[in-house]
């Protein structure tokens, strides 16, 4: 479903050129559930928004089912990043001001032809899914980490997306509540087939997968 051919990232700023990837060949198919490891500063979270759309490569060719992404336009580009890829981060990124409901059913605003009925019932549904259903008019705040992630997972699944890039999902939770929230992850890859790339810190987390990469200064190693 992803094809990376040679891809580089070089950031370039006034005084350093760093090189984040290096000739990267990866590919990743679908409903594979992938880890990605590494010392902090490898390339793991550009790896990830580039998979993601979020970021250009510097050089070599990404190919997302069979395309090149280079020959999408922005539009389509878009289109693709809201439709087929729903993203989990370290932190949340949740919306303190809005109910847990409210939340999951955000990207779903920006989604032609999903009317209001649908949206909510999609939220619901989503939030089934990762055991929240009580908890639809609670704000984050009033939520427990292991919660929040929870909500965050909710709102990616509720789009429906083909793919799930997760970035350290439970880098901020305690070894309880990372654990729930990766059995979460595996439970979902297992029951729907859903493809995830997962980048983590943690070793026996990552064996739980089907496959791990592991990245050293750039490139893959492993
Ligand atoms: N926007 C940017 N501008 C300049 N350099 C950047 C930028 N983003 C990342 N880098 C550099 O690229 C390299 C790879 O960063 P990246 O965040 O992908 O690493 P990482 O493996 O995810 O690290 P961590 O485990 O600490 O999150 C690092 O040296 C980082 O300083």
């Amino acid at each position: 479903m992803l094809q990376l051919t040679d891809i580089e990232k070089v950031y370039q700023t006034k005084t350093i050129e760093t090189v984040a990837l290096n000739r990267v060949n990866l590919t990743i198919n679908k409903g594979e559930f992938v880890s990605v490891m590494g010392p902090s500063g490898c390339g793991k979270s550009t790896l990830l928004s580039i998979m993601g759309l979020l970021d250009e490569p510097s050089g070599g060719i990404l190919e997302l089912d069979g395309r090149p992404v280079k020959s999408y336009s922005d539009k389509e580009l878009a289109h693709l990043r809201n439709q087929k890829i729903g993203f989990v981060f370290q932190s949340y990124h949740l919306i303190n001001d809005l109910s847990v409901l409210d939340n999951v059913e955000l990207p779903l605003l920006y989604r032609a032809g999903v009317g209001g009925k649908e949206r909510r019932q999609r939220a619901h549904a989503a939030l089934d899914k990762v055991g929240l259903s009580a908890r639809t008019t609670h704000f984050p705040s009033q939520l427990s980490g292991g919660q929040r992630q929870r909500v965050a997972i909710a709102r990616a699944l509720a789009g429906r997306p083909e793919i799930i890039l997760a970035d350290e999902p439970t880098g901020n939770l305690d070894s309880v509540m990372g654990e729930e929230i990766m059995d979460l992850l595996l439970g979902l890859h297992r029951h729907d087939g859903t493809t995830i790339v997962m980048v983590t810190h943690d070793e026996q987390q990552a064996q739980k997968t089907e496959r791990l990469i592991r990245f050293f200064d750039g490139s893959q190693v492993a």
